[in-house]
Formats: structure tokens, sequence, C-alpha cells
């Protein structure tokens, strides 16, 4: 039996559960919320039903790692630190080096470090925990976990952009994808749930979060997917644009008088999104609460409009939709934005019901005989990983 804990880094949150292997038992799990906000909340769940909550104003990811693997030894969760067997870490990009997880060596971690051009916001701080980690658990092995792997074998005509060919040969452009980990999860699952086979079904999965995408599976593969060369395209995000016209770049360098066009991106990145458009707040739910401030409620509709836009677009694509999976945090928390979602979706017989949708349990949120089966199914980034670490440990 091995204890491994799994990290998974988002870039609002930090989530992680300790599981008993071979078994995936979850001995703990937890998450901070609202990381670097004010506000930030951290819970811990272990022994059945027990719960450990605090409140800290603007925790970030450092303070969240060390507090974590104090509280797992206070809370006599683990007797010490030496029970740990391994750590798996979600790494957002792996370019076109990291196709499968794997054990991190010196040279890994260099690479995965040089990769922050594709996830500018993500592995840096990926790269960071798994070096608190190392520096805390010298002993203890630490594993890699991607978010771009599911997205490998994208078609040609959706992994390519419209650039010059060589270019994208050269250079290794195209589209990588992110939040892969979830998308696989949600279509196996979702298939799981139907009880059909998931190369049988036409599906699109919503990963409504801090990041957000969309994807469409077909033969039980990744068919497309709205998060592209970096996780800053597709969606309208907590903090990120989008799809933006990439002229905005040099006309915003100019206008904002800014050095260079990271420092845009940057913008693009860090300022944009429903924080931007609002002014007030990356969160959904400071967002929906605001509901007399004007720029708030548009920001939901901007948010709102470009998932309807990608849904269409992948159907489409996909040449119908059997199945359309909402997840992440707002997808998973927040009802009334999947019934909007839904009502603006009617003209391709999406229909969702307003009772199964109130009760917001795992399964249908559409009445079995729908045209496409709508259904919520919680993501489950970190089990979907501590499976890929099992299946590294005998491989590396
Ligand atoms: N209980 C909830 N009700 C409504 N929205 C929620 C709830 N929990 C989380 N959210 C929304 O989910 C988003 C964070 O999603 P999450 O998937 O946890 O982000 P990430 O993993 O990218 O850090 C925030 O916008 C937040 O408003
Ligand atoms: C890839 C990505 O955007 O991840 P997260 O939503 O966790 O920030
Ligand atoms: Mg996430």
């Amino acid at each position: 039996m091995q204890k491994i804990l799994i990290l998974n880094a988002g870039s609002s949150s930090l989530k992680w559960q300790l599981f008993e292997m071979p078994s995936e038992t979850v001995i703990a799990k937890g998450a901070v919320d609202r990381l670097a906000m004010t506000d930030s909340i951290f819970t811990i769940k272990y022994a059945g039903n027990q719960k450990y909550t605090k409140t800290i104003d603007h925790l970030d990811h450092e303070d969240a790692a060390q507090l974590l693997l104090a509280k797992l030894q206070e809370l006599n969760i683990i007797t010490s630190l030496s029970d740990l067997s391994g750590v798996g870490h979600r790494v957002v990009a792996g370019g076109e080096v990291f196709k499968h997880a794997v054990k991190v060596t010196p040279e890994r971690l260099k690479q995965i470090d040089s990769m922050k051009a594709f996830a500018p916001l993500h592995n840096p701080m990926e790269v960071n925990y798994i070096k608190i980690m190392q520096h805390v658990l010298p002993q203890v092995a630490q594993y890699a976990v991607f978010d771009s792997q599911f997205f490998t074998d994208l078609p040609e005509e959706n992994a390519i952009y419209s650039i010059p060919y060589e270019d994208t040969q050269k250079f290794n452009i195209r589209r990588y994808g992110e939040h892969g980990i979830s998308h696989q999860y949600l279509a196996n699952r979702a298939a799981e749930l139907l009880g059909k086979p998931l190369a049988d079904l036409k599906m699109i999965t919503l990963h409504l979060g801090s990041g957000s995408s969309v994807a469409a599976e077909k033969s039980g593969k990744a068919y497309d997917t709205s998060m592209g060369f970096t996780p800053l395209t597709g969606l309208t995000m907590g903090t990120r644009a989008g799809d933006v016209d990439p002229a905005v770049v040099p006309y915003l360098m100019e206008k904002l008088h800014l050095d260079s066009a990271t420092d845009v991106i940057k913008r693009l990145n860090q300022q944009s999104g429903l924080l931007g458009i609002s002014g007030i707040s990356s969160d959904m739910r400071d967002l929906k609460a605001a509901t007399d401030n004007p720029r708030a409620q548009l920001a939901i509709e901007i948010f709102i409009n470009r998932v309807v836009k990608y849904v269409g677009s992948y159907f489409a694509e996909l040449g119908g939709l059997d199945v359309l999976v909402f997840a992440g945090g707002i997808g998973e928390h927040n009802a009334e934005l999947r019934a909007e979602i839904g009502k603006r979706l009617a003209a391709l017989g999406v229909t969702i019901d307003s009772k199964l949708n109130a009760a917001g349990k795992e399964g249908l949120l559409s009445m079995p005989e729908a045209k496409v089966q709508v259904m919520l199914v919680p993501t489950n980034e970190e089990l979907a990983m501590v499976r890929q670490v099992g299946a590294s440990l005998e491989s590396v």
C-alpha cells in the first residue's frame, strides 16, 4: 500500500487529495480556494466526515503548500511526511516533449520550466510546487501529469493554425490544448454513467472554472478544444481574455506605452476576462452577487455567449451531439448559468430539466428521452492523475 499525494494547482485554487494506492481510497482531500485573493479558504476533509476550515486573507501558493503539509501531520492524517510514497503534480503544458506522466528528474524539471511560454500562469507555479515538495520531502518521488496530453493526437485540421506551414513545423506552433486531465475524465465518466461506450458518443465537455475551456470528443478521442498554443485563448475566463484578434497586441503596446508584447500578453492573461470586463472580480460568485453592477452583468453575459458560440461550432464540426457535460467550479455550482446556457442552445436540441438542474447532482440534467443528454459531472482531476501516476510508477 502506498500513500500518494496529488496536487492540482490551478489559477485560483490548490486542490489536493491523498490516496491510498492501489485501492484509490481517499484518505483526505481539500482545497485552497480564492488563492491570493481576499478571504482565501483553506479546507481539509478527512476521517470520514471530519472537516477543518480556515479563512486566511491572500494566502499564496507557497504558504498554502506549507500549511497543507503541516495540517496533514497536526490532524494525524499522516504520522510523518515519510509516510508519503509519492507526490503527483498537475503540469499544464507538456509541449511536444511530454506525452505521458513522468517521474520528475532534474533534467525534466528544467524542461518543464523551459516550457513556460506555453503556460505562463501555470508552469512556473507548478515548478515551484515541485521544488517546495522536493525540498521538504527529499526522499519522496515527484511525478508530473500533463494537462496537454489528452490533446496530443488532435486531428491536424484542428491542431494547426492558419499561419505559414514552415513556421508551424519549424517552431512547433500548434494547438496544445489544456484541461486535458479534466476533459478526459469527464468524457469517460459521462459515458460510464450513461452505460454506453465512449467511442459511440459525440460529446462536448465544458470545464468552466477560473480557467475555462470546451472540448469536443468523437470516436472516443479528443477532436477539438478551445485552448490553444497557451491556455489564454478560447472562452472568457477569470482573468484571461480568451479569443482576441492578435493585432490588438502591438496596438495596445503603443497605446499603453508598454515595452514588449509580453507585457500585453500579461495584461490579457492577468487583468482581462471577468476581472477586466467587470472591474471588480475574477470570481463568478462576486459577479453574480453584484446584481446592480452593469459591468459585472456584462461580464457574465459575455462569458455565457462565448460558451454558446463554441458549443454551436463544435456541434457543427461533430455533425450533431449526443452528450453535453458541465463541470468545473462554475459549471458544477452555478445552476442559473447552466440553465441560461441550456436555453440559448435550445435550437440544437438541448433542454435542461429545472428540477434536476436545481438538485445539482452528478448525472443527467435532461430528461432521458431528450435529443441531447445534458449531464453534470463533478470533475475529479486528482483521481485521473493518481491513476496516471500509478501507471508511471512502473514505467520510469
Ligand atoms: N459554490 C460555488 N458557487 C458558484 N460558483 C462557484 C462555487 N465554487 C466555485 N465557483 C466558481 O468557480 C470558479 C473557480 O473554479 P475552479 O474550477 O475551482 O478554478 P481553478 O481550478 O481554475 O482554480 C470561480 O469563478 C468561482 O466563482
Ligand atoms: C489550464 C488552466 O487554465 O487551468 P486552471 O483552470 O486550473 O487555471
Ligand atoms: Mg482547475
